[in-house]
């Protein structure tokens, strides 16, 4: 559902931060992208994403030639991916259920539809009293699990979480590792960016992408 040929990157007109980057990333998989801090792992997200052009080589996603899409055709890819930013990009004005319905309310879904399981995955993800805050009052943790949860919603085909752990306890963090394998289980290809050495160790036979000296190694 990924596809890279010999990428590179560079921003600006520094040097490559990506030099031939190719791998796949397959339907149904689950993969750990790891790598030192500045080693490039949420530029590579942002690639996958189509948010950042290639210098060079190529992209697909979902079988789609990235260079060849419209801006429009792009906004209906990325539909079909859930993305859990480092900054999480919660909207300010909007109550934790509103930010966490707004892709199903984009959609065009009737709120009777969906109310229930936004309120069940909330609680789920230990916000259930939190529901009709507002993000400026909520811990960064908090946020960080609104954010998991509106991009889990909408149970897309291709999930990106960049540390989607860096800022809840290491019991959370098991608790929401888990929630990325049932994702996993019911179809979902799952891409998590991260430094955490013992969060990899409970899925040790998932596939592991490795940033280190602009280069991708992979390891089965
Ligand atoms: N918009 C930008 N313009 C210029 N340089 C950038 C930009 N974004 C990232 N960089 C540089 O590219 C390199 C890779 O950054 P990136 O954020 O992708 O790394 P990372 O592996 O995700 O790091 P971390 O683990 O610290 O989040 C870094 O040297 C960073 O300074």
């Amino acid at each position: 559902m990924v596809r890279f040929e010999n990428v590179g990157l560079r921003y600006g007109m520094g040097g490559e931060i990506l030099k031939d980057i190719s791998f796949e990333i397959e339907p149904h998989s689950f993969q750990f992208l790891t790598g030192p801090s500045g080693a490039g792992k949420t530029t590579l997200l942002r690639l996958i994403l189509l948010s950042l052009k290639p210098t060079r080589g190529l992209i697909s996603l979902f079988n789609r030639d990235a260079a060849q899409l419209s801006k429009d055709q792009i906004t209906d890819l990325r539909r079909r991916v859930g993305v859990v930013f480092q900054d999480f990009r919660l909207l300010d004005h909007l109550t934790t259920y509103e930010n966490v319905a707004l892709p199903l309310r984009v959609r065009g879904r009737d709120e009777s539809s969906y109310r229930a399981e936004v309120v069940e995955l909330l609680r789920w993800v230990g916000l259930g009293e939190h529901i009709h805050a507002l993000p400026p009052v909520l811990s960064g943790g908090e946020k960080q699990r609104a954010a998991i949860a509106r991009a889990l919603i909408v149970r897309p085909e291709l999930l990106l979480a960049d540390e989607p752990t860096g800022n809840v306890d290491p019991t959370l963090a098991r608790r929401l590792l888990r929630l990325f394998a049932e994702l996993h289980k019911s179809g979902t290809a799952v891409v998590i960016a991260t430094h955490d050495l013992a969060l990899m160790d409970q899925f040790e036979t998932a596939r592991r992408l490795v940033l280190g000296d602009c280069r991708l190694h992979i390891y089965e």
